[in-house]
């Protein structure tokens, strides 16, 4: 049972500020379809069903980062999902902005600009600051009622996401009310055998954390991307560090080294670290290098074939597994080892399953994975992780004061 409202209490033909998470991978500036676009599109034509008129907001990327552009092209990703046409609108809440929403009709969407082209939606404010902004006052009276579907993004106090819900009448879409059940229902499960949690991906700030919080659950963490590098190089290796332009590791290293540090030493016990990683030789071919050979001139773009080897190994002789984040960049096949062995291993055996991330749960259809072969795939990340260890999610905590 949820205890916001949801779109089931909507009267029908509404104007309606929908805010949803498309935020996806972007390969030379072309936005990648992923499994939030296809969950997405469903609250929508259920919406657009009813005759309600949508405005979507939605973010993409982060400021500096070259995944951080417009949402033309989630437009157009949507409109294939939809089968019908989606006006993109290069505005967020300008006067472009709101002639487009005032011109909306009954069974029309349209998508708003990037919400983090808005000064107002960053940084992290409480939702009470962000509900007096000019972004989310100007916006609010436009409507007649706020839709957050945007449950993998709930994790964050953005103007979009808390701001609205304090400002209007707010529900919970079909995307947030399925994963929030189905992510708050894990935590109450109980395991007798073992409990494995596989940690990659490029955000370590928001998996850290995790490791000490659910300490008293889960019996191994198998380490691998960005992730599982910043381990290794406190650990030792010379491995970790920015090289060709990257701005994944450096960073991150300033900002947490002394967690990284403690965390490794407190837990190493449980901490698997790869013991072998792969690159792109000369000649474009996948090449592996123990750990102990690593180089830090070097890019290593997945784990090696011994660890995933070994972290299949374990994932099979394991009663529950969470995956969070990819041990490498599967979507260039050559550095999709690592996570599509620990994937596939998963969907052979009948342990309980979750794999969690935006761009982590494309690897399933990627790959040809049926996702009826894991209990949950969850199209959030960073909000997944937090619902495993208990974490209020400030999006959902504002709905639920909302109703
Ligand atoms: N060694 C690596 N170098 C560069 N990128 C990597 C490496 N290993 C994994 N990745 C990238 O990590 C991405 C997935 O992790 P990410 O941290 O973005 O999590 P996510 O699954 O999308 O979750 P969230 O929803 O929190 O964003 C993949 O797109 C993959 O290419
Ligand atoms: O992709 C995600 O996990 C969410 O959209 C949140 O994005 P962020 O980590 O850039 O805030």
């Amino acid at each position: 049972m949820t205890t916001f409202k949801t779109i089931d209490d909507l009267e029908p033909a509404q104007r309606l500020l929908v805010r949803i998470d498309v935020n996806a991978p972007v390969s030379d500036g072309v936005v990648q379809d992923n499994r939030r676009f296809a969950r997405h599109a469903e609250t929508i034509a259920e919406l657009l069903a009813d005759d309600h008129a949508v405005a979507l907001l939605a973010h993409q990327g982060r400021p500096g980062r070259d995944t951080f552009v417009t949402l033309e092209g989630h437009a157009d990703v949507l409109a294939d999902h939809l089968g019908r046409n989606v006006e993109y609108v290069p505005d967020t809440f300008g006067e472009e902005a709101l002639e487009a929403i005032r011109n909306l009709e009954a069974g029309d969407v349209l998508v708003l600009e990037n919400a983090r082209m808005c000064e107002e939606e960053l940084p992290e404010e409480a939702p009470e600051v962000k509900a007096d902004t000019e972004f989310v006052q100007t916006l609010a009276p436009e409507f007649d009622a706020y839709v957050n579907d945007a449950y993998s993004a709930a994790h964050r106090s953005h103007a979009s996401l808390v701001g609205f819900p304090l400002a209007m009448d707010a529900y919970a879409g079909r995307v947030m009310e399925t994963e929030y059940t189905a992510n708050s229902a894990i935590r109450k499960r109980e395991f007798d055998g073992t409990v494995t949690m596989v940690l990659g991906g490029t955000k370590a700030e928001d998996l850290i954390p995790v490791i000490e919080r659910v300490d008293d659950t889960v019996d191994r963490f198998c380490l691998g991307g960005i992730v599982g590098e910043l381990f290794l190089r406190a650990d030792g290796h010379d491995v970790g560090y920015d090289v060709d332009g990257t701005e994944f590791f450096d960073h991150q290293w300033d900002d947490h080294r002394e967690t990284i540090e403690r965390v490794l030493s407190e837990y190493g016990d449980r901490l698997l670290l790869a013991e072998d990683l792969a690159s792109e030789d000369g000649a474009g071919e996948r090449a592996e290098t123990a750990v102990g050979e690593i180089e830090k001139e070097t890019s290593y773009l997945d784990v090696g074939s011994d660890t995933a080897e070994r972290y299949a190994d374990l994932v099979r002789e394991s009663e529950a597994v969470f995956v969070k984040g990819a041990l490498g960049v599967f979507e260039d096949e050559r550095f999709a080892t690592g996570t599509v062995e620990v994937l596939s291993a998963i969907a052979e055996t009948d342990c309980f399953s979750v794999v969690g991330g935006g761009d982590t749960a494309r690897a399933v259809d990627m790959y040809d994975l049926e996702a009826e072969d894991f209990s949950h795939v969850s199209v959030a990340g960073g909000a997944y992780v937090r619902a495993l260890t208990g974490e209020e999610l400030v999006g959902v905590d504002v709905l639920e004061r909302a109703a």
